[in-house]
Order: structure tokens, then C-alpha cells, then sequence
């Protein structure tokens, strides 16, 4: 058996805020809960389910750039949470992110070149001459001209800031790459061209992915297995063929029908997602699904349903199955 990459068992992430006029309370957003997922070296894990669920917030938490409040993150076997100074820089080089807004991430007033050799510096890789040797290697990896080197942020188009942002990610030349939303800024056009960078990537370099994504279609793409979340939880796991094509949550369900449909006959014939999701500040007791669940049963309101193992090697976390 291949030992994982990347491994994460029991994260969780809250957030305390202060809300309310005239007398502020305070507030605890339970925004991840118990996640636990792992990825082999190569893999694309998907990371679905709707605004607010918990996706970015596990994303960030379990490559340290906000601190989770509990759990284990262990990455090519060493302890994520434990590690400090040179340890650290080490692991952060080996894992990068790929923002959804990659003019937010970018400094308008540094060249691309300076932004892509900077890190290279930074981590002893590559400095000089040899580093923008690689920067011009990368640029016309991601499909840039050379001339992209002594430009700025502001004379790119979305599509090719975001290569820009996938170049930048890559400069340190990691094994996991952890894409948040990576083409829902971009326009339709666009997106296509991007994935296709995205999956060749993958190929050719034997990149392992954590894919966050509220698009289905998009997962099924480019994905090996897929995690459905639902306020901070984990709620049906497995491989993405199996997950998408024969769910067994109700709420993988519904996400599935909502999520447009390829095929024009079967348009308009599925039931759309009902109901709002839950204030993770206060998520109802038993399973978190059950206020919107058309299953529910007197248990689910009490009892927090736990994962069990399916028997393709997912798990799903329902007082129905099993
Ligand atoms: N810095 C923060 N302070 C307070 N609450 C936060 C913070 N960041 C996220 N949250 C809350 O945590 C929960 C999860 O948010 P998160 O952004 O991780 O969800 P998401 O599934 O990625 O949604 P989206 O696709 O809209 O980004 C939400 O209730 C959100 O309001």
C-alpha cells in the first residue's frame, strides 16, 4: 500500500466573533468539524458542497495558514502541526495553494518575474541568472510569453493572472497543490483552458491535488475522489465515479440533482436543492442535515450519524445506510 501524502484526522477550525447592536454577543463559528481525509502521492482529491460549508477554511487550516483549533495533519509522514522554523519552511515548500483570485494574491507593483523568483530565492532553490532561467521555463509551462517576465499583474487577463498565480505555485516545485476554487472567477471560456493546464500539470509532474470546488462537473473532471462537506463536516466520502453517479447521503443527493445537467432531456426533470443551510454558530443537534433532510427520522435529530466505511473504499455518514 502506498503510504499517504498528505493525511488529516480530526480537523476542526473555529472562529469566535463578536456581532450584535447595541450589545455585541459573542459568537462561535463551528466552521470545520471533524474533518479527516487523506491523498496518495499523484491523487486529485475533490472537496465539495455549498458556500459556506467549511472548504476553504479546511483548505487553509490544514496547510497552516490559519491555525486549526484541533486535529492532526501529517504531510510525507511528518507532524504538520507540530512543525516550526526550517521544518516548516521545508513542508509549506512541498505543499502550495492556488487562490480563486489570483489579483488579490499577486502584488500589482512586482513583476511577474520578481514574483516567481523571489520564492525561488528565498528558499535557497535558485537565485541570478539560474532563477530566472526557471521562471522563463515555467512561464512557458503555463503557456506565457518570455516578455511576460518584466510585465506587471495589471496588463494580464484573468485567465492568464491565474497562470500566473498556478507559475508561482509551482516555482518551489511541490507535490501537493491545494486549488481553491481555482476557475469559478474566470470566465466560462476561459475555465476550460485553465482545467486542461490544471490536468496536464497534474500528469507530467505527478502533482497530488486538493481540488475545492462547489462545481460538480468540474470535479468529476478532474478528480479521483471527492469528500462532501456539509457545515464543517464530512459527510460522504469515496471515489468521485461512485460519489457523483450513486450518492448515498441524501445531501450528496440533492447536491448531485441540483448541480447542472449535462444532458438537455433530463433538464428541469430534477428536484432543486430546498431549504437554507444552517448558521454554523449554532448547527442543529444530531445530523446537521436533518432539518432539510426529506429521509429524516426521529434518530437523526439526536444522534450525530458517524462515518462508516462503504464498500468501495469511501465512507458516508448517515443513520440510513448500513
Ligand atoms: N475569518 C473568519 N471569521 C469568522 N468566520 C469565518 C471566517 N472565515 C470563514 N468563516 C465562516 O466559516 C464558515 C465556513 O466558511 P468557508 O469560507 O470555509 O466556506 P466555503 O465552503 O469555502 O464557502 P465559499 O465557497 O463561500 O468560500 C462560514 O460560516 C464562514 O462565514
Amino acid at each position: 500500500m502506498t503510504e499517504p501524502l498528505l493525511s488529516v484526522k480530526g480537523l476542526a477550525k473555529h472562529f469566535t466573533v463578536r456581532k450584535g447592536f447595541p450589545k455585541p454577543k459573542t459568537t462561535v463559528i463551528r466552521a470545520v468539524e471533524d474533518v479527516s481525509l487523506t491523498i496518495n502521492p499523484g491523487e486529485a482529491f475533490g472537496l465539495v458542497g455549498e458556500s459556506g460549508c467549511g472548504k476553504s477554511t479546511a483548505a487553509r487550516a490544514l496547510l497552516r495558514l490559519i491555525e486549526p483549533d484541533g486535529g492532526e495533519v501529517r504531510f510525507g509522514g511528518q507532524d504538520v502541526r507540530a512543525a516550526r522554523g526550517k521544518d516548516l519552511i521545508a513542508l509549506r515548500r512541498r505543499m502550495q495553494i492556488v487562490f480563486q483570485d489570483p489579483y488579490s494574491s499577486l502584488d500589482p507593483r512586482q513583476s511577474i518575474g520578481s514574483a516567481l523568483t523571489e520564492p525561488m530565492r528565498v528558499h535557497g532553490i535558485a537565485r541570478g541568472e539560474d532563477a530566472k532561467k526557471r521562471a522563463l521555463a515555467l512561464l512557458e509551462e503555463v503557456g506565457l510569453p518570455p516578455n511576460a517576465f518584466d510585465r506587471y499583474p495589471h496588463e494580464f487577463s484573468g485567465g492568464q493572472r491565474q497562470r500566473i498565480g498556478i507559475a508561482r505555485a509551482l516555482t518551489l516545485e511541490p507535490e501537493l497543490i491545494v486549488a481553491d476554487e481555482p476557475v469559478s472567477a474566470l470566465d466560462v471560456s476561459v475555465q476550460a483552458q485553465v482545467l486542461l493546464l490544471l490536468r496536464e500539470l497534474r500528469q507530467r509532474r505527478g502533482l497530488a491535488f486538493l481540488f475545492v470546488s462547489h462545481d460538480l462537473s468540474v470535479v468529476r473532471w478532474f478528480c479521483d475522489r471527492v469528500a462532501v462537506m456539509y457545515l464543517g463536516r464530512i459527510v460522504e466520502e469515496g471515489p468521485v465515479g461512485r460519489v457523483l453517479a450513486n450518492p448515498l447521503h441524501p445531501y450528496a443527493r440533492m447536491l448531485r440533482d441540483a448541480s447542472p445537467e449535462p444532458d438537455p432531456a433530463l433538464r428541469g426533470a430534477l428536484p432543486r436543492i430546498v431549504g437554507e443551510i444552517p448558521s454554523a454558530a449554532a448547527p442543529p443537534p444530531g445530523c446537521p442535515f436533518h432539518p432539510r433532510c426529506p429521509s429524516a427520522m426521529p434518530e437523526c435529530s439526536q444522534v450525530l450519524p458517524a462515518l462508516k466505511p462503504t464498500p468501495e473504499g469511501g465512507s458516508v455518514a448517515c443513520h440510513l445506510y448500513g
